[in-house]
């Protein structure tokens, strides 16, 4: 195993390299086999992982505490509410205090304007390394489990296009983290990509400007478009989900209208079937059955959304394991 991630932060992988990128790729690929056939890795003997949320969590938690057991470490779970952030504690405290009781401090901080600079901030104070478990920019675990699922379904990426879309769903405003980290991780592999959304939910300009700086460095394309049905005709990838008017909206109700505007932008199987002869259909969960996607998508044989949920163990552990150690 490579040792130079040793102490690495993980905010987004677009600040790790391609070459490091594959490491972890190798990595996971190799735990994922160990334990399919039954092999233990206890890359991690008594090492701990503070696992700190602002924010609700079913995967996540779930399987960054199993990847840390299965490497034979261990995961304290925190909530922020449950703790004394509230009454005072910053960010640098948290930092340099679970800094010195961890081997590593991961954190989910969804809060728009908030998540990502606090990340930073406790990464700044942190002798361990901060791992995003989803800031309000950036979800990076579930860009490299996605990728995996990816690679699992088609093999070589390149030449692959990727369809990252809006889709309408009214539970609550979600996080943009989800499609930027798709959209800078995969062109990076070579994939071509077309960001899909109605005018009102771009994403950061300067985001989408480096997914198309990536795209020209791998030879791949990048479109934006605005037409959900032109942006799955023919594509390989259809990931489609819900995210929230962040940068234009002002106001919930200002959104509520915009959702009535785009309550077409369904999954169905009339759409996906306009799409590649073995296209893939992705969401990162939890979906809005009927609103989202349809039942008959989701549950469908082009559905690999329980691969990508799987693959959150397996890619969290490789980056664990190389950069905890
Ligand atoms: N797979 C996950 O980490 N799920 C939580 C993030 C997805 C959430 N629906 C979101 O859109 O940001």
């Amino acid at each position: 195993m490579q040792t130079n991630l040793r102490g690495r932060d993980v905010i987004d992988f677009q600040e790790w390299t391609k070459d490091e990128v594959d490491t972890v790729l190798d990595v996971a690929f190799a735990l994922k086999r160990d334990r399919a056939l039954g092999q233990p890795h206890p890359y991690l003997r008594d090492k701990v992982l503070a696992m700190l949320f602002f924010f609700a969590s079913t995967r996540t938690r779930a399987s960054f505490e199993a990847g840390m057991a299965q490497l034979g470490g261990h995961a304290q779970f925190i909530e922020s509410r449950s703790t004394q952030i509230a009454h005072g504690d910053t960010a640098k405290e948290i930092g340099e205090i679970l800094g010195r009781y961890n081997d590593g401090i991961a954190i989910r901080n969804v809060d728009w304007g908030v998540g990502n600079t606090y990340l930073r901030e406790v990464a700044t104070a942190s002798r361990a390394p901060v791992l995003n478990m989803q800031c309000d920019q950036f979800h990076p675990h579930q860009a490299l489990a996605d990728l995996m699922t990816v690679i699992e379904r088609f093999g070589d990426p390149r030449g692959r296009t990727a369809t990252v879309s809006w889709a309408c769903a009214r539970s609550y405003s979600k996080p943009i983290s989800v499609p930027q980290s798709l959209i800078l991780l995969l062109p990076r592999f070579g994939m071509n990509v077309r960001l899909v959304h109605p005018p009102e939910f771009a994403l950061m300009p300067e985001v989408v400007e480096q997914a198309r700086e990536n795209a020209r460095r791998s030879r791949a394309s990048f479109e934006v478009l605005d037409d959900f049905d032109e942006g799955i005709r023919g594509t390989d990838v259809v990931y489609a989900k819900s995210w929230g008017a962040v940068l234009t909206a002002t106001d919930e109700a200002e959104e509520a209208r915009l959702l009535d505007r785009y309550a077409s932008w369904v999954t169905d199987g009339r759409r996906l079937a306009t799409a590649g002869e073995d296209a893939v259909y992705m969401h990162p969960l939890p979906a809005e059955r009927g609103v989202e996607v349809t039942d008959e998508v989701i549950d469908g044989p082009r559905s690999a959304v329980y691969d990508q949920a799987e693959n959150r163990l397996h890619g969290q552990k490789a980056v664990m394991a190389l950069t905890m150690r």
